[in-house]
Parts: structure tokens; sequence; C-alpha cells
């Protein structure tokens, strides 16, 4: 069953939540700026020039008018001060339409430019989150929300600046209409109220609504990658899942739809009806004009002089105000995005600045440990006392769900013990520096990424700053066996992999795993620890696999947790978890003595073989 949804319904965001939001925007365009200076200075000073443009063109045009008027009445033409003004008014509009595409050509490529530099910034700042908040939903929501920054915030950029235009542009033109008729803009202002009360009334509205459908977002765009994705495209043909899917997708949308449907008709009906009111103002305007100018106060020029900056203001005011409203809920979203990148994300290790010894001397021993998921009640491990000593080889095996990885998470310091403690050498690892600390351990986990990249550079995340290291490339491929997978690619370490990009190769599930192997290799690591990396192997190469680790790691301390007896058996000591807690531990022979579950587990799959 869909799990029930809370946030359906906006949340109103007011008027001032959205002002607050405004004080991110100096941040925004400094961070624009240090983007590309001269693009930016390029681009201010193209919009400058523009907004003056306006003015001059409609006083060009008056001049040109009254001309024409005073060579219809002449008896002797005389044409060169009319074609002068012609003359002016072309390069005017001529210059209008270079800077309005030197603009947008500007606009596009800081755009881009920035569009780059956020989501650097965010790959980056992800890479400090602590595992447990990765892996906690209110945690993707704002990651999401963050995302939308990269694409979304062009158009915030272009609409700031246009506004800053836009005021210059209204300020000329309310001189030239104050020096001629200061009445008119009591009428400007009946005309423009109209829009600045439809505004406040919407203003936040579109953002409220897509904030509280972020989770059904991002709910959707999963359901969309299950219908449409090549990763799940042999389940869902086998299963005729495709229109379940689909309809999952469309209920959901249209609840969307209609919630913007609703408010897209609200925001069209009421702009309607205050634009009729605007346009009437615009009108009476008109008439008092044409009046004074019939009384002969204003010049036929003056007419269109004034109508026309008449007209232009009140669209540059409406502008500016929708403009406003646009912006506002911008930079509600670019208030998340900075949230983002300025929270320091919680560590579970804050203290620790103990440099880590050059060499384990005793290893490690977890006290008395106990662990909750943040968010859950649940003790998925409790009271577990063990060493993994060090140079040893220790085995984890259980039934799913005992708690084995999640007692490497600790071991890793991904999550901290809820209680106890962990020792390395005798102190709490937490009091050592965090960083220096996992890199201690080359791990490779059950669920490991298949990066669709290179081949190279899949071995080589093992310690990517020995990428173009070649030897010790394809000594990590040799040792796990992955350098049999290597001869069979046409393009050999340059192998783009996978399937998503042109002449890339997908792999077996037990090649992959030997790629992954390989990356434990690559990193000269002092723990390794292998969480079922050889699962996808057959049983020649896991054997084979098997006893090359314990060859080729000798002396090293290493976890090693798989289902396959016959492969646990090789480690130095078994641990046995059972719901969470330790059942037994000793060596494969001491186990088989104890005759618990491991010796029960041991023979079971032994019989499965005979
Ligand atoms: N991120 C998480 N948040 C909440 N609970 C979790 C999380 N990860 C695992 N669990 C729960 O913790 C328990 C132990 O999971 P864990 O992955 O440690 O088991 P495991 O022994 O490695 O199992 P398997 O053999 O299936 O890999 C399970 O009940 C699981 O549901």
């Amino acid at each position: 069953m869909p799990r029930p949804k809370q946030s359906i319904a906006p949340k109103k965001v007011n008027f001032r939540e959205s002002f607050a939001a405004l004080k991110f925007v100096p941040r925004f365009f400094r961070e624009i700026r240090k983007v590309n200076p001269l693009l930016f200075y390029t681009n201010l000073f193209c919009r400058i020039l523009n907004a003056i443009l306006p003015v001059l063109m409609l006083w060009v045009g008056k001049l040109l008018i009254d001309e024409v008027v005073v060579q219809i009445a002449a008896e002797v033409k005389f044409m060169d001060r009319l074609w002068l003004l012609v003359g002016a008014e072309f390069i005017l509009a001529v210059t209008s339409d270079l800077l309005s595409r030197a603009i947008s050509l500007t606009d596009g490529l800081l755009g881009d430019q920035y569009s780059i530099e956020t989501s650097v910034k965010i790959i980056r700042k992800t890479s400090e989150v602590e595992l447990g908040e990765l892996e906690d939903s209110e945690f993707y929501d704002k990651l999401e929300r963050a995302r939308q920054q990269t694409t979304g915030r062009v158009g915030l950029m272009s609409n700031i600046l246009t506004q800053g235009e836009d005021l210059i542009v209204i300020g000329s033109l309310l001189i030239g209409i104050v020096a001629f008729e200061p009445w008119l803009i009591l009428l400007l202002i009946v005309s423009i109220i109209p829009t600045l009360i439809n505004e406040i009334k919407f203003s936040g509205t579109s953002y409220s609504l897509a904030r509280s459908w972020t989770q059904e977002r991002r709910e959707l765009d999963y359901l969309r990658y299950a219908g449409a994705s090549d990763v799940t495209a042999k389940e869902v043909k086998l299963f005729g899942l495709s229109e379940y899917l689909a309809n999952r997708f469309k209920g959901l949308s249209d609840k969307y739809y209609l919630q913007s449907k609703s408010l897209a008709k609200q925001r069209a009906g009421w702009g309607s009806f205050f634009n009729v009111i605007g346009t009437t103002a615009y009108y009476g305007a008109y008439v008092l004009i044409i009046f004074r100018t019939v009384a002969g106060i204003f010049s036929l020029g003056d007419l269109t002089f004034l109508s026309g900056s008449f007209n232009r203001l009140r669209q540059k005011l409406q502008g500016f105000f929708t403009r406003f409203t646009a912006i506002t809920e911008s930079a509600l979203y670019l208030q998340d995005y900075f949230e983002f990148l300025d929270r320091t994300y919680h560590k579970t290790n804050t203290e620790g600045n103990l440099p880590l010894p050059k060499k384990i001397q005793t290893g490690f021993t977890f006290r008395n440990v106990g662990f909750k998921y943040p968010k859950s009640e649940k003790w998925v491990v409790r009271h577990i006392n063990f060493e993994l000593k060090a140079g040893e080889k220790l085995a984890f095996v259980g039934e799913n769900g005992a708690g084995k990885t999640t007692l490497i998470k600790l071991l890793l310091q991904f999550y901290a013990p809820t209680e106890g403690e962990i020792l390395l050498d005798g102190i709490p690892i937490k009091q050592y520096d965090q960083v220096a600390y996992q890199q201690f351990f080359g791990v490779i986990f059950q669920d490991f990424v298949k990066f669709e990249l290179t081949l190279r550079e899949n071995i080589a995340m093992g310690e990517i700053s020995e990428i173009s290291n070649q030897p010790r490339i394809e000594s990590a491929a040799q040792k796990s066996l992955a350098d049999q997978v290597i001869t069979e690619l046409p393009l050999g370490y340059e192998q783009q992999l996978g399937k998503r990009f042109k002449q890339g190769k997908d792999l077996s599930g037990g090649q992959w795993q030997k790629i992954a192997i390989a990356r434990a290799y690559m990193k000269d690591a002092e723990v390794l620890i292998l969480d079922e990396p050889t699962s996808a192997l057959d049983a020649r190469a896991e054997t084979e696999a098997f006893d090359r680790f314990i060859k080729l790691t000798e002396g090293k301390t290493a976890v090693i947790i798989s289902h396959r007896f016959s492969t646990v058996r090789i480690a130095d000591r078994i641990m046995v978890l059972k719901d969470g807690a330790v059942l037994e531990i000793g060596t494969h022979e001491e186990l088989m003595q104890n005759k618990k579950l491991y010796a029960e587990l041991f023979n079971l799959q032994a019989a499965g073989y005979k």
C-alpha cells in the first residue's frame, strides 16, 4: 500500500518569509561575480546602457513627429533635421537590439558557469554528510531542493538584473512624465495598485506548493525511473508491472496537477480582473492627454511621447511587481541551497584529533556495544563484546538482518554506538582523527558501486591519486582476478563500463565483483573489510579469490562477511551473530565442537554440496 502523504496540501509561505529570503540575494550575486567577473560586468554595463534607451527613443520619436508637423506646415521644407532624427532613431533601435542580444548571451553563459559551480559544490558538500543523514529521507528532501538551484537559478539572476535595469527605465520615464504633466502620476498609481495587490496575494504560493511536494516529487522521479529504465526493465516486463507503475505515477501526478491547476486558475482569474482596472486607468490618462493636445497645450509629439511613456511605464511597473514575486519565490529556493551549503553536518566524531598509529599494535575491541539506527527504537545489535586482533582474519556469519553490516558501519565510524565503545589499541576510536581513521580501511561493500566510468577508473577508485600508476592498477587487477575480465574487453583498461554510455560494456555480476575487489587491493589499507564480496562469483573463483586474499593480505587485519561456510572456515576465527548478539566466536574447529548454530549451518551447507 502506498505510504500516507502528509505533505500534499501546500503550507503557506507568507510575504515576510518571502522577503526574508531576499537576504541571500547579495551573496548569490557575489558568487556569480566570482564565477566570471568579465562576463558579469559586461552584462551589467550592457544593461545600464539598455535601460536609458527607451526614454531616449520616445523622446527622439516626439521630436520627429513635431518636426514632421512643422515641415507639413512650412512652405519651404528643410528636411535635414528630420533625416538627422530618423538616423538617430535608427541607431538607437539597432543599439537596443545589439544590447539585448549581448545581455541574453552573457546571461546564458554566466548561468551555465554558475550551475556548474553549484553542482560541484553540492557534490563536495554531500561528501561531508554523515552516512546516517544520507540514509534519512528528510535529508534527501533538502538535497533535492538544493539540487534545483543548479538549473533554476539562471532565471533568478536575469530577473534580478532586469529588475535593476527596469528601475532605471522607470526612473527616466517618470522624470519625463512629471516634467509634462504631474497629474498623470496619480493615474499611474491607480493603474498599478491592482497588480501589486495581486502579486502580494499570490506571493510564495507556488514555492509553498513545490516545497510541500518535495517528497512526492522524489517518489514521482523514482516511479519514472522504475517504469522506464534499463536496470528495472527485465522485471517490469516479466511481471507486467508497466501499467501498475504508470497508474501509480499518474495517480500521484494528477493530484499535483489539480493543485497547481487551481492555483494557476486563481492567479489568472484575479490577474485578468486587476488588469482590466489597470487598463481603464491607462485609458483615463490617454483621454486626459488627448484633451490637452486638442486644447493646444501639448503638441502632437508630446501626445505620442506621453502616451508612449505612460504605457511603457505601466508595463514596466507591472513587470517589476510580477517579477518581484518570481524573485521572492526563487529566493526561497536560494535559501534552501545556502542553508544546505552552510550547515555543518553532524559529525559522529568531532573531538577526535589523535593521529593514527603507523601499525596496529593490539587491534580493535568492541566493548558492550549497542546500536539503534536514528529515529528507530529497535536495538539492532546489543551487548557486543569481541576483539579483532592485529593481523587477524575474522569472519562474521549470521542470518540476514543479524547485524553484520551494522557492526562494520560502527567500526568505520559511519555511526556512533548508542551505548558502549569501540577501541583501537586501547583508545576509543572517536578520539582519532576521523578522516585519517577512515582512510585506514579498504572496504568492499555488499552493495558496492558499479561506476559507469572506465575500467581503469573503477579500479583506481580504491586510491584515486594513483590513477596513472599502471603497474599498481595491473597488480591490483591481477590479485583480484580482474585481469581475466580485462583481457576480454576490446579497450582493456580504457574500456567504458556499464550500459548508459556509448561503447559501454556491461559485465556480469561476478566480473563487476572482481573489479570491486581490485579496488580493495589498490588501496594499501591497514584493515580490509569484505562484506560478501564473492557472492556473485562461481564456486571455483570464490575459493581462489579467498585463498589469494588470505595469502596476499598476510599480516593485515581483515573482516570477511560471507554466507558461504566453505569460505568462512579459512578465516582465523569466526564470529556468529544472532538477533544482534554474539552467539559464539572461535576457530572453525572450536565452533564445530561447540555444536551450536555454526556447526548446524555448516553441516546443512555441506550436506547441500554432497
Ligand atoms: N539505515 C538503516 N536504518 C534503519 N534500520 C536499518 C538500516 N540498515 C539496516 N537496518 C536494520 O538493521 C538490521 C541489521 O541489518 P544489517 O544490514 O546489519 O544485517 P546483516 O546481518 O548485514 O544482513 P544481511 O546478511 O542480509 O546483509 C536489519 O533489521 C535492518 O533492517
